[in-house]
């Protein structure tokens, strides 16, 4: 069975159709990638995924059952701005989803049960290379390691289903390579599901297994807001052909133009 399944899905805000007709299946351990012009419904679709937003029509399963309405220990997610406490360490950083899991209230766990929280802490800090900068503040770190400390958090729980909302984005060009391999090294040793939305499309096909291409199909210019973006591409990595890049380019520069109210 797809471990995601989206059957005919829309997303409308009011008046605003953002997504429409989404139609496609996810298996275990795949890598998705996508792109799609700035306003399309790309970070739209991973609150979807999250459990934050919900369809306004048709389906999107998780095991072939509707997703959860709330966030759940299933998946996890970071953003591109760092999504860490700039008043906690990175060790209490990563251990705080547990201290609440274990403590509502006071947020913190006591005794055998802390142990083992900061034990899975340290464990992923150190699976992304922040083994040395345990004690270090948000403020201390640089943006990658702040990025990689959000990847810790967003993994402590064991998900099985990474959302990655351009994580990278920020970064500089060297620390984004290292970055790359960081999660690539994570999805395969922690057996993932990974969608991950970049506006490098370079990036969603050197990373992908399934490069997604979300774009509008119909387009008015005097209404854009009357249609929504579909699923316009869905490639199998490694069909990185001149052409398709370059017509996908195409594309989304177009839908980039009428959404910020240019002529196409
Ligand atoms: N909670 C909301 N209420 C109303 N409209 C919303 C809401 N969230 C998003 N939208 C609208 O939905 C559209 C898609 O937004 P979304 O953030 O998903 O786009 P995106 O493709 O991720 O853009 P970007 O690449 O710039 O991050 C935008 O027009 C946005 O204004």
């Amino acid at each position: 069975m797809a471990i995601i399944e989206l059957n005919n899905l829309w997303k409308e805000y009011g008046d605003q159709v953002v997504l429409e007709r989404l139609n496609a299946r996810v298996e275990e351990g795949e890598f998705i990638t996508l792109v799609g012009a700035s306003g399309c419904g790309k970070t739209t679709f991973l609150k979807m995924l999250l459990g934050t937003e919900s369809p306004s029509r048709g389906q999107l399963l998780l095991d072939g059952a509707p997703i959860p309405d709330e966030p759940d220990e299933s998946r996890g997610i970071v953003f591109q701005r760092y999504s860490v406490l700039p008043h906690l360490t990175a060790l209490q950083n990563a251990s705080l989803c547990g201290e609440l899991d274990a403590n509502r209230w006071l947020g913190r766990a006591f005794g055998a049960t802390r142990k083992a929280i900061r034990a899975r802490a340290v464990e992923m800090l150190e699976a992304v290379g922040l083994g040395g900068a345990l004690d270090k503040y948000p403020h201390e770190l640089s943006g990658g390691m702040q990025q990689r400390l959000a990847l810790a958090q967003a993994l402590i729980k064991k998900p099985r289903i990474l959302l990655l909302d351009e994580p990278f984005g920020a970064l500089d060009p060297g620390i984004r390579r290292d970055m790359h391999q960081l999660v690539l090294d994570l999805w395969r040793e922690q057996r993932l599901t990974v969608f991950m939305i970049t506006h490098d499309l370079a990036e969603g096909f050197y990373l992908g297994t399934r490069l997604w291409v979300l774009d509008k199909v119909r387009r008015d210019a005097q209404s854009p807001e009357s249609y929504g973006a579909r699923l316009t591409y869905d490639l199998p990595v490694g069909d990185s052909q001149k052409g398709t890049l370059q017509a996908i380019a195409r594309n989304v520069h177009d839908t980039s133009r009428l959404l910020q109210g240019a002529t196409p």
